[in-house]
């Protein structure tokens, strides 16, 4: 073999490899984790060159300089993938949390001028610079829960398309500063701006006509996305927004029965939207169209219990039916202010009751199908990225049920090593 190994970890007491097919798991599938006991793991630079178990074939030679990590009772999972953020975003609405607990709710507040225009007021004088930092402080709180691929969205312009510009121009250059690998999406459609709540369509025609065909030109955004929710916009209007979108090269999400059952399900499986997220509402109807067109089911649990709803998303109906689920945080500062992927994880059981290793599966591999990057990351094998994240913990058993803090001890990230202190 002519690559030399510059980074091989060893006696992995649990290697989690999620061999299996690059395409999203459904069903039984999303059990299958490719659990190798004793097991290791070599790197030439930032490609995955050998998986196994015990040692080294004799024909990989290591490098001089190479890394070895000991994972004698650790867990090695791909690196984790945070396919729903809001992470580019100025000032904070830690006093709407108060408000909600005084009973009003979040959509009482958007429609009261609040939420997501007051996040939209902060973003706007936000500076690039301040904005910047802010978001790399969170992707670095990111990196140590042992995330190395985030989706980041626009979505605090609106109307004031600079302000969306400013974001996606944030993205990307995170993307070239940052280890974490970023992925953008255009959600001009987040809300609608105050000037045009008596005449949401022009907003529509705006997006449409300007904004989709100038980010799609300028290559500022992989994916469209839109706010399909009572009060904000329609599943006409949002069916425009993300069929412009689509014309324009764009692959889609939607923000789906979030709240209410608007219809935004059954809205993705027309569209062949790659996922729709939240779904709280969603109906049987929408449910099976989704599983008959492939489309991803991304559920943001903390997001539910932010919002004190009891009702989540029903994860049993969707595995049974087919959907493939991917999980993430839907981190935005008002209804999941936490970047804590292992926490969404825990909820994934105890709040979704998926199995630890669906959960696994939701954060890896079709997290990664989410973004539409399943052929370079979501799975530990010959030739994909060497994205990985050591957990201090002896199963993925115990990093899910010891919750609310940090088991990263390591984050391995397109084979360079970022080491994390860890107390498990
Ligand atoms: O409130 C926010 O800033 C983010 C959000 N968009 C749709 N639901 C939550
Ligand atoms: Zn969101």
């Amino acid at each position: 073999m002519d690559e030399k190994a510059t980074l091989v970890i060893k006696n992995i007491s649990n290697l989690i490899t999620m061999k299996g097919p690059n395409r999203p798991r459904k069903k039984e599938e999303m059990s299958e984790i490719g659990l190798i006991k004793n097991g290791i793991i070599s790197a030439s630079k930032d490609k995955i060159i050998y998986v196994g178990s015990g040692d080294l074939p004799k024909d990989i030679e290591i490098a001089q300089d190479a890394k070895i990590i000991n994972a004698q009772g650790k867990t090695v999972t791909p690196g984790l993938i945070d396919s729903h953020t809001h992470l580019v975003h100025g000032g904070s609405r830690e006093y709407e949390l108060f408000k909600k607990l005084e009973g009003k709710s979040y959509l009482d507040i958007l429609n009261s001028g609040g939420g997501i225009h007051d996040t939209v007021e902060s973003t706007k004088k936000a500076s690039f610079e301040e904005l910047l930092k802010k978001a790399e402080k969170s992707l670095n709180r990111m990196l140590s829960y042992g995330v190395t691929t985030v989706e980041a969205k626009s979505g605090y312009g609106l109307d004031d398309f600079d302000t969306e510009l400013k974001q996606l121009e944030v993205i990307r250059e995170l993307n070239r500063i940052h280890p974490i690998d970023l992925v953008p999406t255009f959600l001009g459609a987040h809300a609608v701006p105050k000037k045009y709540q008596d005449n949401v369509d022009k907003f529509v025609d705006i997006l449409i006509t300007e904004m989709i065909p100038y980010v799609a030109e300028k290559n500022l955004a992989k994916f469209c996305d839109v706010f399909c929710e009572k009060g904000v916009f329609s599943v006409d209007q949002s069916r425009k927004i993300l069929s412009a979108a689509k014309e324009r090269g764009l692959f889609l999400k939607i923000h789906a029965d979030e709240i209410e059952p608007l219809g935004g399900a059954e809205l993705a499986a027309e569209l062949g939207c790659v996922s729709a997220d939240h779904l709280v509402g969603a109906s049987d109807e929408g449910l099976k169209k989704m599983a008959q067109n492939n489309v991803i089911a991304t559920l943001l649990p903390t997001t539910t219990f932010f919002l004190q709803s009891e009702k989540y998303a029903n994860a049993r109906k969707m595995i049974e039916l087919g959907i493939p689920i991917a999980l993430s945080t839907d981190y935005n500062p008002g209804s999941s202010p936490t970047e804590n992927l292992q926490l969404v994880m825990t909820f994934g059981a105890l709040k979704l009751h998926m199995n630890p290793r669906e959960i696994i599966t939701s954060v890896t591999i079709n997290a990664a199908c989410a973004l539409k990057l399943e052929d370079k990351i979501g799975s530990l094998e010959v030739g994909k990225k060497a994205d990985m994240a050591i957990f201090d913990v002896p199963n993925i058993e115990y990093l899910i049920y010891h919750f609310g803090v940090n088991h990263t001890q390591t984050v391995i990230k397109n084979g360079e090593v970022y080491d994390m202190i860890s107390v498990s």
